[in-house]
């Protein structure tokens, strides 16, 4: 009994952690709400904050796709109880990006300022857009599961815990991708834009058209011929007229981003 509710309370921990760290990421790109953003703190050497922000996003980088990957899954769940195996991950990638974000050290230089009023609403209208697609997005494709909260509840009721599974709804018929846009926009949707915010938007944007790779290569082993026939009729970013209009797509337009 008491390992069980062990394993709810390491659960509920990993998700509050994931919550709280998410909430302050939105701020802290933002720069609102928080009390370090991302363009506050001591200023030093601009070679001195390249380098230590570079390896920030070099440590989430590593993290996040070793971690995800299912030979590293199959060796690591020897260690970590399988119910535990997401909430372990979604720790300490929570952890990763909260260091990130109290290490990170400004870079003050602007690369572009919007003074327009009706242009900054629209800014930072598409900025909360961005968080709004990413968060419907887990939603649409198991967000407890996600986020490993089902796992470890399967374990206290000590069912057996079935994946989701692959899905198409709503977003997913659109674009392959919509967590990944989700972060595109809120990365790019900025008002003032920093050296140091570009050189984030830049990165994580660099990471994420790596990374999608590496998830369909992972999801075309698991799944076969239906993810080789749904990554034929739906882009994985920017959808096509035809996906928003939810027909199938043309062989001319396949495959494209
Ligand atoms: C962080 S999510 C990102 C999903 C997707 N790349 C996106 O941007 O919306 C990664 C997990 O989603 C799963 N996944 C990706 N596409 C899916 C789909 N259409 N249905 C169910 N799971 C999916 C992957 O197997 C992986 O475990």
């Amino acid at each position: 009994m008491s390992r069980r509710i062990l394993t709810l309370g390491y659960g509920v921990i990993a998700y509050v952690t994931f919550l709280a760290v998410f909430c302050y990421t939105m701020g802290w790109l933002g720069g609102i709400g928080v009390p370090k953003g991302i363009d506050d703190g001591r200023t030093g050497p601009v070679w001195a904050a390249v380098l230590t922000d570079a390896g920030l996003l070099g440590l989430f980088a590593v993290q996040h796709s070793v971690m995800a990957r299912p030979w590293f899954k199959r060796w690591w769940t020897r260690l970590v109880p399988q119910a535990l195996e997401r909430s372990t991950y979604v720790l300490i990638a929570s952890l990763v990006i909260a260091v990130l974000m109290w290490q990170w050290r400004p870079l003050p230089g602007t690369v572009w300022e919007v003074s327009a009023s009706w242009a900054q609403i629209l800014l930072w209208a598409l900025y909360a857009a961005g968080w709004a697609v990413l968060v419907l997005s887990t939603f649409l494709i198991g967000h407890f599961d996600l986020f490993g909260l089902r796992q470890a509840l399967a374990r206290v009721r000590q069912t057996s815990y079935a994946e989701p599974g692959f899905r198409q709804p709503l977003l997913y018929r659109v674009v392959r991708h919509p967590i990944m846009v989700g972060f595109l926009i809120a990365f790019w949707a900025a008002p003032h834009m920093s050296a140091g915010r570009l050189l984030f938007a830049l990165a994580g944007t660099g990471y994420i058209l790596v990374a999608v790779r590496f998830e369909e290569a992972d999801l075309r082993r698991q799944l076969g011929e239906p993810y080789r026939r749904y990554a034929e009729q739906v882009p994985r970013f920017i959808p096509s007229p035809r996906t928003l209009a939810g027909r199938r797509p043309a062989p001319q337009d396949r495959d494209t981003y």
